[in-house]
């Protein structure tokens, strides 16, 4: 289980005389409180108003930089703390809204009855015509059983709702597809798959969300077996995605092949058995693995891995490091070498923090909040809903890792998700390789 994380808002005012605002930042900073969005809400003759939003671990830390900042004096001071992220949730961040209004009896009558029998009897005597009168083909279920919601462990589907409510969000802005939140009470693989086999007709895809391993290994491959329309567990194959095109960007720019590089997975639960399959399709050197449960070892090694003996072991061994145990502070800043890649993926906290990552001396150095999966899910569900994919291939998904580089800036590991040219680049990268597979 990992440290939590929190985010407050500031509003803190200063004298409007250039270098007031550096103290503040000192201050927060000497504290370890890590300074995100700064926005200036009133500059005034004698004082200037933000509002800054920062990262920090305990409600003491919080406490500190409050007392730090007012210590100052000046002129400098706490005006409120603000909680904008719990704010931002309340009433829940999706809802299900109507694409037409309904002005007069005639659209009611169009919208409704008696119009809409109509369009019932269309798609009774041909099903196909629900793609086009229905948003059927449009809409994805997120499917949860709320047992590894990001690296806080088995909180159960209610408690991991905003995680699903904030994919739905993703989903509609970067990809414009509509996404349903599905919670189940049930991990139990036979009464997933027969519960989303039942729902099935209502979607033209499933995204499989924060299921923890091993049982959505099975979940996910009877479903795709099972299911004829694209299904995909997003911790593994979006993250896995996303952690490629990742490796293949810090490789452009250091100058080392990915092929000739031995890789190190630590954590092989659902993203990082996933992660190390994608680069032993992909082609590199060896791929190592560590995990604490056996279980998840033998998995690697039948996949064709090496197991480490130890993370110290992988560390020594490998020229990218990948990291997805949930566990913070996991990794030494003493185990990194000159030269390494290092992709501490945990959300909400990183195995390693990138700053200390590269102090130690990582050629790159990156976190669940930039490598992250977002990049990937949005654009390969519409490029497998526009191409009316029956499935999401490992071809398609290599193709969505090639686009992802191809559309990060030089320096960059990865794009910035808001970047709609990332998302609509996977997408056509998607779409291409599902229609050449179907013909
Ligand atoms: N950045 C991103 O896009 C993504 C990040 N993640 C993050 O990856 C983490 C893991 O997620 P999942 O793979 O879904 O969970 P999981 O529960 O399936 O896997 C975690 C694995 O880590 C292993 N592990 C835990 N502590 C360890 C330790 N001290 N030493 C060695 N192995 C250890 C466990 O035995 C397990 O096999 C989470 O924190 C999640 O937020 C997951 C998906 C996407
Ligand atoms: C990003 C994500 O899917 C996770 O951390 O679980
Ligand atoms: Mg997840």
């Amino acid at each position: 289980m990992t440290q939590m994380q929190f985010i407050r808002n500031l509003i803190i005012e200063t004298p409007s005389v250039p270098g007031n605002f550096a103290k503040v930042a000192v201050a927060i900073g000497e504290l370890k409180g890590d300074i995100g969005d700064i926005q200036t809400i009133k500059v005034g003759t004698l004082s200037t108003i933000r509002d800054i939003s920062i990262q920090f671990t305990s409600e003491e830390q919080l406490d500190n930089i409050v007392a730090a900042v007012n210590r100052i004096g000046g002129g400098v001071s706490v005006h409120a703390v603000t909680d904008d992220v719990l704010h931002a949730h309340e009433g829940g961040k999706i809802a299900m809204k109507s694409r037409l209004e309904i002005r007069s009896l005639g659209d009611l009558r169009r919208v409704y009855t008696p119009g809409v029998a109509n369009v019932c009897k269309v798609i009774q005597q041909d099903p196909e015509q629900a793609n086009y009168f229905t948003g059927i083909s449009n809409t994805v279920a997120i499917v949860t059983d709320g047992t590894a919601i990001l690296g806080l462990g088995n909180i159960g589907p209610v408690a991991g709702m905003p995680v699903m409510e904030g994919k739905a969000v993703l989903f509609d802005q970067f990809a414009g597809i509509s996404a349903i939140p599905i919670l189940l009470d049930t991990s139990d693989p036979d009464e997933v798959v027969e519960t989303v086999k039942h729902i099935r007709q209502g979607f033209g895809g499933i995204l499989l969300e924060d299921i923890g391993s091993p049982h959505c290994f099975e979940i996910e491959n009877r479903l795709k077996a099972e299911l004829d329309i694209p299904v995909m567990h997003d911790d593994q194959h979006g993250t896995a995605v996303v952690t490629l095109a990742s490796a293949l960007s810090a490789c452009k720019q250091t100058g080392v092949k990915l092929s000739e590089s031995n890789v190190g997975q630590i954590g092989l639960g659902a993203a990082g058995l996933a992660i190390s399959k994608m680069f032993m399709a992909y082609g590199v050197k060896e791929m190592y693995g560590v995990d604490r449960n056996q279980d998840a070892i033998n998995r690697l090694r039948e996949s064709g891995g090496t197991i480490a003996g130890s993370i110290e072991e992988l560390m020594q061994t490998c020229d990218i490091i990948v990291a997805t145990t949930g566990v913070k502070d996991l990794i030494k800043p003493e185990w990194v070498r000159k030269g390494q890649i290092i992709l501490a993926l945990s959300n909400p906290s990183a195995e390693i923090e990138p700053e200390i990552a590269l102090k130690a001396g990582a050629a790159f150095a990156a976190d669940g909040r930039q490598v992250n999966n977002v990049l990937g899910f949005p654009g390969i569900f519409r490029g497998a809903l526009d191409a009316k994919a029956k499935d999401i291939t490992y071809p398609m998904l290599i193709a969505a890792a090639l686009a992802i580089v191809d559309s990060t800036k030089p320096g960059d590991l990865v794009p910035h998700p808001l970047d709609p040219n990332v998302h609509l680049n996977v997408a056509n990268a998607v779409e291409r390789v599902a229609n050449v597979e179907r013909e």
